[in-house]
């Protein structure tokens, strides 16, 4: 079913669509822009327009059926329903031992009848009503613009549960890079556990390679034991990029007895992760596996934000500032800040219009030329020359086309990316040099400052109602599911639908738009 997602200036196309990409100048992901460069300007200059065509024009869609609406939405009702354990195993629920009041298990007729959620309570998931196939970042399925509900399971506490917590083994991991908050979030997983009344918690060091690697044993624990960790960053448990087979994983998980499985991790650990639980469900286990999304990059799909990403963004454009700071106080100064953003820009934009002091700002989703009339090396002698100095933040993702590629990659399987910061104070340099104006490059690279450090109170707060949903997931029975933030609400998703592809800055969106307005930066092409 075709579906174009557009949340907060980020664009999906899903992959299942990608058929619907095979020609001409369509350029659903940031991987085709290469493909997109190739056949000119003014075709790439459709190129986000051309998604919304493609999807109107699919085929399955019979728009002339008054029935096409009510068939879209049970599509999506569908793809977006929950994985249950009782879809493979025959259980009966308990009442719930998780009470609101009291910090210790309740029994049974202490449970109020209130301040659960219902299975059927929903959230929606886009709240624009969109005129027209041209308003910026619009997701159409029709030609008209119709307004289509697709709705999405709320996140909560259930009054029926699927595990008896005094038997309950826990289990917790975190995998890939740092972000901060990942600390927050396995307190408040400890906290919630210990509320239904769980005994039995664990972590699980050094992300999916604690599952095999001998020598690293489980870390146990309780409300003595996390209840300070939220002070620092990084993860009390140790990260890793790489891993076992899943195959080798699920033996471990069942020779170890654990029955809910929390994992903390990006794009890579949810494929993780819906594999180990799809390998559950196939040797009938009654394991749940529970994700909550962790990226500094903010690339996780069909969420507002995820947590660590407001913390990240705060340091950038500190780093920002003090370029600014540098290059104004320096005799044709020039500052250049790399941020992280494999794929994705977010942190790049949004540290840019957070600072306000980004003249230029480059994210991968945007191709740019670095020489010509139009491109960013005569820009930045057009600042020099009125007001004196300029400001330029990358994400190190961007312009990879203008570097040597290396085909290498890192334990996990992510493409090992080309410096473009190194390379463009380089190039800066050089060009300075040549017009015979030198001009003074400050060139910081705060990478690992930025997810380093303990999360500010905005992602705090989110980690705290994430970790505490996680738990209330997993109780409920649901198994290959991951929370998240839509819209405000907080929501639980199957965690087939947010790994379809990496989430992008659409440069069609009005957030791409205000950053421009904010940098005052050309079309760099
Ligand atoms: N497609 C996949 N299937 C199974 N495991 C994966 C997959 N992609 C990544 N992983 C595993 O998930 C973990 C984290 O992945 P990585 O890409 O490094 O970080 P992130 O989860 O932050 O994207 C690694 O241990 C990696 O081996
Ligand atoms: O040096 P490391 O630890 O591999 O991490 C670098 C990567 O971490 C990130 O910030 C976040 O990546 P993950 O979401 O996969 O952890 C990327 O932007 C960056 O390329
Ligand atoms: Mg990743």
């Amino acid at each position: 079913m075709a579906s174009i997602y557009n949340i907060n200036g980020a664009t999906l196309i899903n992959p299942r669509q990608r058929s619907l990409h095979s020609s001409g100048d369509v350029c659903p992901l940031s991987s085709d822009y290469s493909r997109c460069r190739k056949v000119g300007r003014q075709a790439r200059n459709r190129c986000f327009p051309s998604i919304i065509r493609a999807v109107v024009a699919k085929p399955e869609l019979d728009f002339s059926d008054p029935n096409w609406k009510r068939q879209f939405q049970e599509e999506f009702a569908n793809r977006f329903n929950l994985p249950h354990l009782r879809d493979h195993l025959d259980l009966k629920p308990r009442p719930t031992t998780f009470s609101h009041k009291n910090r210790s298990p309740q029994p049974v007729d202490c449970v109020s009848a209130n301040g659960y959620v219902n299975d059927d309570d929903r959230a929606l998931l886009k709240v624009i009503k969109f005129a027209s196939p041209n308003s910026a970042g619009a997701e159409c399925i029709d030609p008209d613009c119709s307004w289509v509900e697709t709705w999405v399971h709320r996140a909560g506490p259930r009054k029926q549960i699927y595990f008896e917590p005094d038997q309950v083994k826990a289990g917790i991991i975190t995998c890939g890079g740092l972000c901060p908050g990942l600390n927050d979030v396995i307190r408040q997983i400890v906290f919630t556990l210990e509320i239904y009344g769980v005994k039995k918690i664990f972590g699980i060091p050094y992300g999916f390679r604690g599952f095999f690697e001998e020598g690293l044993a489980e870390v146990p624990l309780s409300r003595a034991v996390v209840q300070n960790i939220n002070l620092q960053g990084g993860s009390l448990l140790g990260v890793s990029r790489g891993g076992a087979s899943v195959s080798d994983i699920v033996d471990s998980i069942q020779a170890r007895g654990i029955d809910i499985l929390f994992v903390l991790g990006g794009n890579g650990t949810h494929a993780g992760a819906n594999a180990i639980h799809n390998e559950c469900r196939k040797r009938k286990m009654k394991v749940s596996v529970v994700c909550v999304p962790k990226t500094i990059d903010n690339d996780i799909l069909l969420m507002d934000k995820t947590f660590g990403f407001d913390t990240a963004v705060e340091e950038a454009q500190r780093a920002i500032n003090s370029a600014y700071i540098e290059a104004r106080s320096a005799y044709h100064g020039i500052g250049l800040v790399k941020l992280m953003g494999r794929s994705s820009g977010f942190i790049a934009m949004h540290a840019s219009l957070s600072s306000g002091q980004t003249d230029v700002c480059l994210i991968p989703e945007v191709p740019f030329k670095l020489e010509g009339p139009y491109g960013v090396l005569q820009h930045l002698e057009h600042l020099i020359q009125t007001k004196g100095s300029a400001v330029l933040c990358v994400a190190e993702g961007a312009g990879q086309d203008l570097l040597e590629k290396s085909n290498a990659t890192d334990a996990s399987g992510n493409v090992v990316l080309g410096d473009i910061g190194v390379h463009l104070q380089q190039q800066i340099k050089k060009y300075f040099k040549s017009t015979g104006f030198p001009a003074d490059v400050k060139y910081i690279d705060p990478t690992y400052m930025i997810r380093a450090c303990r999360a500010n109170a905005s992602d705090a707060i989110l980690c705290t109602v994430l970790g505490q949903n996680a738990v209330h997931g997993a109780f409920a029975g649901f198994s290959g599911i991951t929370v998240g933030i839509c819209n405000t609400h907080y929501v639980y998703l199957p965690i087939s639908e947010v790994i379809t592809s990496p989430r992008y800055v659409d440069p069609n969106s009005r957030m791409w738009h205000r950053c421009l307005t904010s940098t005052g930066q050309p079309d760099f092409m």
